[in-house]
């Protein structure tokens, strides 16, 4: 057996997709699994897009998040069924679920939406993460856990807060030592990598809506094309923001450039504040007709197109 051969042997990788309704906290917890903030946290509910949303290494193990976008209940437009859909199929591709409740609401619609769901798809061993357990009495948890445990389909409980950082450790350890006998889907030095570019772009993403948010509907995209690390230290980065008409592309540069600079300014201080480093950030306004209807931009953001 080769080296290569070997280390392949050993390498172990998991998928676990992070399911829950709207605001249960799963760009939290997968912030905090990762450590790392990679995902735009916000009271606005359906903010997360992307797939992939974290890779972590823990006990020689990868452990791949795949942060599903928000369970809509009534999905009207064709992004958000796409969206749906790309939920319910990182279901399907991954090692293990996990339901994120958040135990001040208990049991919503959309979380009871995923477990009848869940079920029809003959799901057995969903973890389940009651999470924000810092806002409700202990009492209220374990009768929730009571209750949660009658569905049949849960195999592990855990009790945490995504924001204070509690029980994110024993969750880890349980990802990590069941992960399968499997290859690494991220080159190690790659992982941190990956993780950076996805937060670039979702903190450009949050700074245009931050500043444009009344002008701007929620057709924009943002993408890190390149990253660049340099000699000095620094690092070049290189983004699209994608609009989908002209004159949306207009209200993003702003009067003589004036938004897109403060966009980029914006984006590149917190970025050099999260990197710890100078950042050079360029950023380039492209206009793609109807992308919400173009397959090619469902494809890169792992999202299904036929639905
Ligand atoms: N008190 C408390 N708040 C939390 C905890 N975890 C998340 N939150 C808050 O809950 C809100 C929603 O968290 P998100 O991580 O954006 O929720 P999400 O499930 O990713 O939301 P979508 O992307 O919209 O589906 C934010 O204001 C978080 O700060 C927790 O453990 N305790």
């Amino acid at each position: 057996m080769t080296g290569i051969q070997e280390q392949q042997e050993q390498q172990r990788c998991s998928f676990v997709a992070v399911l829950g309704a709207p605001n249960a906290g799963k760009s939290t917890l997968v912030n905090a699994l990762v450590g790392t903030k990679v995902t735009i946290v916000s009271h606005k509910v359906q903010t997360t897009r992307s797939r992939v949303r974290g890779v972590c290494m823990r006990g020689g193990a990868q452990i791949v998040f795949i942060d599903t976008p928000g369970i809509f209940r009534t999905a009207k437009r064709r992004l958000e069924r796409a969206m749906v859909s790309a939920a319910w199929g990182g279901l399907a591709d991954a090692d293990h679920a996990m339901l994120v409740v958040d135990v001040q609401r208990g049991v919503s619609d959309d979380t009871r939406a995923i477990i009848e769901r869940m079920k029809e798809d003959g799901q057995r061993d969903v973890i389940l993460v009651l999470n924000k357990v810092d806002l409700v009495e202990r009492s209220t948890l374990l009768g929730l856990a009571a209750s949660l445990n009658e569905e049949g389909i849960f195999g592990q409980v855990f009790m945490i807060s995504a924001l204070k950082e509690d029980g994110i450790g024993a969750l880890l350890d349980y990802l990590s030592s069941h992960a399968p006998v499997g290859p690494w889907m991220f080159p190690e030095d790659e992982v941190s990598d990956l993780p950076q570019r996805l937060l670039a772009a979702e903190l450009t993403r949050e700074k245009v809506f931050l500043l444009l948010h009344q002008e701007l509907p929620y057709s924009i995209a943002v993408h890190t094309d390149s990253w660049e690390e340099r000699s000095d230290g620094s690092v070049k980065i290189q983004q699209t923001i994608v609009v989908m008409r002209d004159s949306q592309r207009m209200i993003v540069l702003g009067k003589g450039g004036v938004k897109i600079r403060s966009i980029g300014a914006a984006a590149r201080e917190e970025l050099e504040g999260l990197l710890e480093r100078r950042v050079h950030l360029f950023l380039h306004v492209s206009v793609q007709e109807n992308w919400a209807d173009d397959r090619g931009h469902y494809g890169e953001w792992g999202l299904e197109f036929d639905v």
